[in-house]
C-alpha cells in the first residue's frame, strides 16, 4: 500500500448479501472501490455480532484491492494476530476498547498491518497527539458504532477540521465511517478526510445481478467528494 490523499470509497461489506460475498466483493472492485471494509463486531463493545477471523480468511482470497478491517471488539490486543493471520491489510481498533490503546497500535504494527485508530462521536482527539507516530490511518466514527444505514452526526465536521491540522504533512489517512452519501462525503472531504466508508450508501438499490448500481453509488459519493476536497 503506498500512502496518497486521493478519495477512496470503501464499502462496508455489512451491507452486502451475507450468502454472496465472493461475488459481492468482485462487484463493487468491478466497479471502482478502493478498499473492502470489513466490521468485525463482538456482541459486547457493540450491540450486534458479525464476522470472526475465519470468515475474513475466507473473503480474503476475492479481495484484490485493500482488506480495511473495523474492530469494533473489546479486548482487542488478544484477536490481533488471527485477524492479521486471516488477511488484514489494515487493522483498525478502537479508543475506547481498552486501557492500552498504544500498546494495542504497537501490536498491530508488530503483526505486519497497517494500524487504525477509531473513535466513536462522543469521543475527543486528546489522546490523538501522543499516538501520531503510532498510527497509518485514524477513524473517525459519524454514527454510532454497531450498525449500517444510520444518520450521519454533523458534529464530526469539526472534529475532523482540527484532526486534519493536528497530523499536518504526516502520512496518515483521515477515514470516515458512517453515514456516507453523495450528500455528507464533500462535507468530510472538505474537512479533510480521503477515505470514506460507505455501507448503505453503495449498496442501496444494486445487487450481483445488477452491480450497475454499486457503480453508479461509488461514482456519485467520489465526485461530491472530489469536488469538495481541498
Ligand atoms: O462500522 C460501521 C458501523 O458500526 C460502518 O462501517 C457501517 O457499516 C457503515 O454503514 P453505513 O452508515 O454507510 O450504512
Ligand atoms: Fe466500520
Amino acid at each position: 500500500m503506498t500512502f496518497d490523499r486521493k478519495i477512496k470509497i470503501a464499502p462496508s461489506i455489512l451491507s452486502a448479501d451475507f450468502a454472496n460475498f465472493g461475488e459481492e466483493i468482485r462487484a463493487i472492485e468491478a466497479e471502482g472501490c478502493d478498499w473492502v471494509h470489513v466490521d468485525v463486531m463482538d456482541g459486547h463493545f457493540v450491540p450486534n455480532l458479525t464476522f470472526g477471523p475465519p470468515l475474513l480468511a475466507a473473503i480474503r482470497p476475492h479481495i484484490r484491492t485493500v482488506m480495511d478491517v473495523h474492530l469494533m471488539i473489546s479486548p482487542v490486543d488478544a484477536y490481533i494476530d488471527a485477524y492479521a493471520g486471516a488477511g488484514a491489510d489494515i487493522l483498525t481498533a478502537h479508543l475506547e476498547a481498552g486501557p492500552h490503546i498504544h500498546r494495542t497500535l504497537q501490536a498491530i504494527r508488530a503483526a505486519g498491518c497497517k494500524a487504525g485508530l477509531a473513535l466513536n462521536p462522543g469521543t475527543g482527539l486528546d489522546a490523538v497527539p501522543h499516538l501520531l507516530d503510532m498510527v497509518d490511518l485514524i477513524c473517525v466514527m459519524t454514527v454510532n458504532p454497531g450498525f449500517g444505514g444510520q444518520k450521519f452526526i454533523h458534529s464530526q465536521i469539526e472534529k475532523v477540521r482540527s484532526l486534519r491540522a493536528m497530523i499536518g504533512d504526516r502520512p496518515i489517512h483521515i477515514e470516515i465511517d458512517g453515514g456516507m452519501t453523495p450528500e455528507t462525503a464533500p462535507l468530510m472531504a472538505e474537512a479533510g478526510a480521503d477515505v470514506l466508508v460507505a455501507g448503505s450508501g453503495v449498496f442501496k438499490g444494486g445487487s450481483v445481478q445488477n452491480p450497475g448500481v454499486y457503480g453508479e453509488n461509488i461514482r456519485a459519493i467520489r465526485a461530491a467528494a472530489e469536488a469538495a476536497q481541498g
